[in-house]
């Protein structure tokens, strides 16, 4: 498999005394799920955000062979690195379909047609609410509705920071599965930033553990499957509350 993103050596920095991130190098190869896990604070959003170029970093960012840490996020965004933000972000005072054209504003008009009727067929709980206010969505059909918007834009890599939070376990089982359909039907790559170990796995080929800034182990998923490997990963790496 091809690297469609590598990471080396990012450090991020907020003001001149806050390290968020320090020395983080890791790579997505082309079509697969790479997930970052760790507790609040570990600095995984601030990894998320440096890639789409939303703060600052030092380190090298390279996607498909060539070096975009330079670039600001809007050319990333034309790049096909399209982030989906923690706590979703949706307008509210739009329409569901008004959320999802926003998502493709710059791509061609009949792309972005056959794109929302594609979005529209995979989240069928959305699809009968189109027309409807995007604040009327309960919070799981919110979270479809920001991976849908991030969908329109046409992605190479979906950087998805924490699509369960918030969710009940079943919705969030919901999107997990409809996340996996999406891999299943395309190239499309994913960085995705989570808490739950559990939950991680269903989708995740390679998983890296962060704490306090640094990445401090990584795992294959299928070096996971039985549960005495799955706990003392947990156990190494993150906290009782990951596993649940
Ligand atoms: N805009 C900011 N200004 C100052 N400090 C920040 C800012 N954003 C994040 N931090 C700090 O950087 C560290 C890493 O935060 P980050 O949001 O990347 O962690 P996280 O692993 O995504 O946490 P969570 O799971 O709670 O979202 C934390 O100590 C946080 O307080």
């Amino acid at each position: 498999m091809t690297e469609l993103l590598s990471v080396a050596s990012l450090s991020v920095f907020y003001g001149a005394n806050q390290q968020a991130v320090e020395g983080v190098s890791f790579a997505v190869p082309s079509g697969s799920v790479v997930a970052l896990l760790g507790a609040n604070g570990a600095g995984k959003s601030s990894i998320m955000k440096a890639v789409a170029g939303l703060v600052r970093g030092t380190g090298a960012l390279t996607f498909d062979g060539e070096r975009i840490d330079g670039l600001p996020a809007r050319e990333r965004v034309a790049r096909g690195i399209v982030y989906v933000p923690e706590g979703r972000e949706i307008v509210g005072d739009l329409t569901v379909r008004e959320n999802l054209v926003l998502g493709g504003y710059n791509v061609p008009a009949a792309t972005r047609r056959t794109r929302l009727e594609m979005v529209l067929e995979l989240f069928p709980e959305i699809a009968g609410k189109a027309n409807g206010g995007a604040w009327r969505l309960s919070g799981g059909e919110q979270q479809m509705l920001a991976i849908g918007r991030g969908l329109m834009a046409g992605p190479r890599l979906l950087l998805l920071d924490e699509p369960s939070l918030g969710l009940a376990p079943l919705l969030v089982r919901r999107v997990f599965d409809r996340l996996g359909t999406i891999r299943g039907e395309s190239e499309l790559a994913i960085l995705l930033v989570e808490q739950n170990l559990r939950m991680t796995m269903r989708l995740a080929d390679e998983i890296h553990f962060l704490r306090g800034g640094r990445l401090i182990g990584h795992k294959r998923a299928e070096d996971l499957k039985d549960e005495t490997a799955r706990q003392d990963a947990v156990d190494a790496y993150l906290g009782a509350a990951a596993a649940e």
